[in-house]
Order: structure tokens, then sequence, then C-alpha cells
């Protein structure tokens, strides 16, 4: 295991009980300074792999290392903030007060809260009791108590999740800002707009298991043309004698061509030249929901096998 990533799992098994294989064999990497995102629907594994990463459960099989430590160790914990679940605040106590309480229990000097506070845009409300907080203030005030210790890696569980599009739109920033300089941030996501937006690197993980992993070019693969044209038979024998279409599939009336966007103008022309009456050609794009949906009906139809999750 080398000191490049913050996070390398190898195998990373948690079964909760006979039937209910939690996390099946993950292994993953997350680069130093990279944002990456934990993808999956709702019962894939994503907090119970979080909750390994921090120390809070052991895995049944497999290992990993955070920040080259043993998760849970004081090495590690000293250098990780996470925000798995709802944080645990007391309702009566202000949102600063609570941040008290934590940092004296962490050894966080008090001159560190105006500091995070400020950070996530609570510092005006700071006093009031943590009770009147809307949920996007509560879930910032978690992502402070998380960066009390001005951690080097980030571990946050659906920071987005129970916020409206204004209060998503602005975790959205806060994590951008977090991640300026060295700091690496995992976070689990089931909305893929989201981490399209802010992830350099994506994990897709269902019933257990990391399915795909890449960065978003990566998963998304290459970009396509979309060609109507008539004659539509013409046009296909036209395309298939130039050298510089990598694939050809006819779909539904139309070409899709892997290609060099750059040449669209060039293969116009010499549709046009070659007397066809060119009527769409657009550029298109899988997107990363398309990506993710593929992959978890792949796995639906059948390609799951042995033992898996059953809960
Ligand atoms: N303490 C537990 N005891 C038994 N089963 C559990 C426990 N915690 C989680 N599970 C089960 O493990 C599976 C994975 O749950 P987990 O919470 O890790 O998924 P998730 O991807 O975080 O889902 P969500 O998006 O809904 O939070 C689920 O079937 C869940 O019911």
């Amino acid at each position: 295991m080398t000191m490049d990533f913050a996070i390398e799992t190898d195998g990373l098994t948690k079964r909760y009980s006979e039937h209910i294989l939690a996390v099946d064999g993950v292994t993953l990497r997350v680069r130093r300074g990279e944002v990456y995102g934990f993808v999956g629907p709702n019962g894939a594994g994503k907090t119970t792999t979080m909750r390994m990463l921090v120390g809070l459960i052991r895995p049944s099989a497999g290992q990993a290392r955070v920040l080259g430590k043993p998760p849970g160790s004081p090495d590690s914990l000293a250098r990780v903030g996470a925000m798995i679940e709802a944080p645990g605040f007391y309702p009566f106590l202000s949102g600063r007060d609570n941040l008290r309480v934590m940092a004296r229990h962490a050894g966080v000097p008090e001159k560190r809260l105006d500091a995070v506070l400020e950070q996530v845009g609570l510092a005006d409300r700071a006093g009031d009791p943590f009770g009147t907080y809307s949920m996007g203030m509560k879930q910032r005030l978690g992502l402070a108590a998380a960066l009390l210790k001005d951690p080097e890696l980030l571990i946050l569980d659906e920071p987005t999740s129970g916020l409206d599009p204004e209060g998503i739109a602005e975790m959205r920033d806060f994590v951008r800002q977090l991640t300026q300089g060295e700091r690496t941030v995992f976070l689990s996501s089931h909305l893929m707009t989201e981490v399209e937006q802010i992830c350099d690197r994506i994990g897709i993980i269902r019933r257990g298991r990391l399915v795909a992993e890449g960065t978003l070019d990566e998963l998304r693969g290459q970009p396509e043309l979309h060609l109507r044209a008539t004659p539509i038979d013409r046009a296909r024998r036209m395309v298939e004698s130039l050298p510089y279409v990598e694939r050809l599939i006819a779909d539904d009336g139309k070409l899709v061509l892997t290609m060099d966007l750059q040449r669209a103008g060039e293969l116009n022309r010499q549709l046009v030249s070659a007397d066809v009456e060119v009527t769409e050609l657009t550029p298109a794009r899988t997107s990363l929901e398309e990506v993710y949906f593929d992959l978890v009906q792949a796995e639906q139809a059948g390609d799951v096998e042995g033992d898996t999750y059953r809960g």
C-alpha cells in the first residue's frame, strides 16, 4: 500500500448476518487531493463501507488503509473528518456550543470554532439553538464538525440528503472550496447530476460490489455523433469507407458514429459531395446517469452470481 492514496481497500467485506452481505469484496483507491464520489442505490453498502473506513464497525474480511493507517487508529482518526448519518447534536445547545463540546472532546483549540463556522456560512446563526435550525443549517453544522480537526480527508455520507435544490447547490460549493489544496473528499450520493459536477473520480456500488470505477470521462466513454441522412443506405456505405470513423451502429433510422468530433465538418462535406442530404448531425454523450442505470440493470438481469446480498 502506498502513500499516493488517501483510501485503499482490498476485498473489504461486511456481513451483518447469514442473509445480509452489505459490502462484498470492495477494492477501491481514492487518490490524495481528489473528490471521489461513491454512488449507488439505497442499501447498496455505501454507509457500511464508510463506517468501516472510520473504524465504527469492523470488516468481516478484507482490509483498508486510511491515510496509510488502519481505519479507526488514533493516527488515522486525528487526520480524518467524517459526517456519517445524522450527527448527534444537542437540540437545546447553540450550534457553537455543540461544536465546543466536540472540540473539547477532540482536543481542538477554541479558536477553530469561529473559523469552521465561517467556512460553512453559519457564523451569524451560531448562537441559535440547534433545534431551531433548518435542514440545510443542520447539514452545515455537521460539515463544520467534520472540519474541526482541519482534516486531510473528509468522509461525507450523503451530504446533500434532505436538502432542497438551493441547499444542494450550496453544499456543492462548500465541497468545492474545501478541496482546494491538498484535502481529499470521499462522499456518497445517489444524485448523478451532483456527482458529475464535483467529483474527479467515481465508484459505483451495487449490492455491496464495486461495479465500476473511473473518471467521469472513463465511465461515460467516447462522445458520439448522431447522423440522420437520406438516402440512409448511401450515407452508411460512405461512412463505412471513412478511416476516421472508429465505430458505426445503425439505431432506429439514424447512424451512431464514434469518431473524433473535430472532423464532423469534414464528414458533412464528404456526405454532401456524395449526394447525401444530411438532416441531422449532432454530438451526443452518454450521461453518467445512463451509465449508472445500465450497470444497475445489468446486475438485476442476472449478473449477480453466488452468495450475495439478499437483505
Ligand atoms: N447494523 C445493521 N445490521 C444489519 N443490517 C444492516 C445494518 N446496517 C445496514 N444494514 C444493511 O446492509 C445493507 C447496506 O446498507 P447501507 O446502509 O450500507 O447502504 P447505503 O448504500 O448506505 O444505503 P442508503 O443510500 O439507503 O443509505 C442494507 O441491506 C442494510 O439494510
